[in-house]
């Protein structure tokens, strides 16, 4: 499936370059200006049409020259604006400075604005070329903006959000509305700066697809375009191992649950087949509770290599309640030709030794995937978690490659990245995954694509989004045995 327009997600840095090759290809940069500044004014109009007086700030830079084309579409307009300008008008460049001349009036300093009831800020401050944290004189205007609570409609982005990562840069806006240009980036997405945008509109000002396409390669928001080509409707005439038999390792007698969310949610999610593989203290309450589910008494690693003979097991889940470390190491190593998701203790175990982990996995098809959260990540990788430099998905993707696994970063905004330098932002999650059991059934999953021989990286990103879609089904309220129950049939997104 071609990824849909909508799905793109372009860097600041991308967008630079796409503004030169939209330059030598012959567009007009002014146009494109001009095109974003009236797409802010409209939606202003649009979205507060009882405003007493529109007050737009506005940057020293291209997002600030958006903000005079606005304040020159509304004044035509005939509303009521104020237009307060950070640094000196005078010294703007380009098209900025030349939306600046033909609005044609003169703006006050920044610092003389003083917020009124009534008034509707356009911020047109900092966009995508924020490098730094925002100068005090900003931070205190922004400060007193939020304190009035006066409504905010961020031009491409709230300023302060960081447009390649979405972290803070000192202080910024909280916007009700924020109106990008052609395509959202990842600070749109990332947390905190998705739940800073507010309601977000893409609004195309005409630079060609064909331009954005070439300087989109490696990331985009997650969805069927990305592994719909991998999810087939069910051939007719399939047996059940023929659609993939999943295992997932048990943990302890008293912390067995976690493993059973990931089998069940591996039978719904449409594994053929699942087994609990279980040490003979939990079996009896793993029996207890098992239906659909099977169970198999695997004691020890040598057990399991014995199991290994059976090449119809497709996929391995380990680590979801697991418990114990030495044996969950012996585990995963032992499993490294085969398709294994490891997440939660399984993670965990190689916290002193990630590299022999690495080792295992490396050479060959990407068959490793693992489900860190944050706590989790840190333990495998602590000089990236570390870096301040990095976004979310640098992060994931240079976890990817040192670990030559499929890495899904969980959380709000969770990030599925691949040793290839694919990534893809995920959105659909609601708040109220966050509840025990939800990473064990996003484990399970992503266990089931495995087993049905879709590739890492596709199977993890249709996991995560299978999971935020029964999530949003199940509802708020939900507990992770309802979530399971909610997986919808996979060709159904296709
Ligand atoms: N094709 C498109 O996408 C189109 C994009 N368009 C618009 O262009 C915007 C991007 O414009 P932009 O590159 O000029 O960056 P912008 O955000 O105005 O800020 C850069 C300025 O701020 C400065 N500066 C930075 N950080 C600072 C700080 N902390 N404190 C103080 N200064 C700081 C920096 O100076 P310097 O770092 O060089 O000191 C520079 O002067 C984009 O968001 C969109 O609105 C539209 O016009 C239509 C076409
Ligand atoms: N605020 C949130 N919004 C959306 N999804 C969330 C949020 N918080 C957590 N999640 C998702 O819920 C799941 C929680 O997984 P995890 O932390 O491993 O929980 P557990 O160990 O209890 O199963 C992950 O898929 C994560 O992405
Ligand atoms: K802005």
């Amino acid at each position: 499936m071609p990824m849909d327009r909508d799905a793109f997600i372009i860097t600041p840095a991308e967008m630079s370059a796409i503004d030169r090759d939209a330059a030598l290809s012959g567009i007009d940069s002014f146009r494109l200006m001009t095109s974003a500044g009236m797409a802010v004014a409209a939606a202003a109009l649009r979205f507060y049409p009882e405003a007493l007086r529109f007050v737009i700030l506005c940057g020293p830079g291209n997002n600030g020259g958006d903000g005079y084309v606005a304040a020159a579409t509304l004044c035509r307009s005939g509303v009521p604006t104020g237009v307060y300008a950070l640094g000196d008008p005078a010294r703007l460049k380009g098209d900025a400075a030349r939306a600046h001349a033909e609005w044609g009036r003169t703006a006050e300093s920044l610092a003389q604005y003083r917020p009124k009831p009534g008034d509707v800020v356009i911020d047109a401050l900092f966009g995508a070329g924020l490098s730094r944290p925002v100068p005090d004189e900003a931070a205190v205007v922004i400060r007193a903006i939020k304190h009035e609570d006066l409504p905010v409609i961020a031009v491409d982005l709230p300023s302060g959000v960081d447009g390649r990562s979405g972290q803070v840069l000192g202080e910024s806006f909280h916007a009700s509305h924020t109106v990008t240009f052609m395509a959202r980036k990842p600070g749109h997405l990332l947390m905190p700066g998705r739940t800073l945008c507010g309601r977000l509109e893409i609004f195309d000002i005409g630079i060609p697809e064909r331009i954005l396409r070439i300087r989109t390669a490696g990331l985009c928001e997650n969805g069927p375009h990305l592994w719909a080509g991998h999810a087939r409707a069910l051939d007719p005439s399939a047996h059940k191992f023929k659609r993939g038999h999943l295992a997932v390792f048990s943990g302890g007698p008293l912390a067995t649950g976690a493993a059973r969310l990931s089998a069940m949610a591996g039978l719904k999610a449409g594994a053929g087949l699942v087994t609990l593989a279980s040490a003979s203290a939990a079996l009896n309450v793993n029996a207890a509770h098992l239906t659909a589910v099977m169970l198999k008494e695997v004691e020890d690693a040598g057990a399991l290599a014995l199991w290994l003979a059976d090449k119809r097991v497709s996929a391995f889940v380990l680590g979801p309640g697991f418990g114990d470390m030495e044996t969950a190491r012996r585990y995963a190593l032992m499993l490294s030709d085969r398709a294994l998701v490891l997440d939660a203790d399984g993670i965990t175990a190689f916290k002193g030794d990630p590299a022999s982990l690495f080792d295992a996995y490396a050479g060959g098809e990407t068959r490793l995937v693992m489900t860190p959260h944050d706590g989790e990540f840190a333990r495998l990788f602590p000089d990236i978690e570390a870096d301040p430099s990095l976004s979310k998905v640098d992060r994931a993707i240079a976890a990817a490659r040192r670990s030559h696994a499929v890495i899904v970063y969980k959380g709000a905004d969770t990030v599925i990245a691949s040793p290839d330098g694919r990534a893809a932002i995920n959105t659909n999650a609601p708040p109220w995954l966050a509840t025990a059991g939800s990473g064990d059934t996003l484990a399970g999953i992503i266990g089931a694509h495995l087993a049905q021989g879709m590739p890492a990286f596709e199977a993890a990103a249709a996991g995560v989004w299978r999971h935020g879609r029964a999530g949003a089904k199940a509802g708020e309220g939900l507990t992770a045995e309802d979530l399971a129950a909610a997986i919808e049939p996979l060709p159904a997104f296709s």
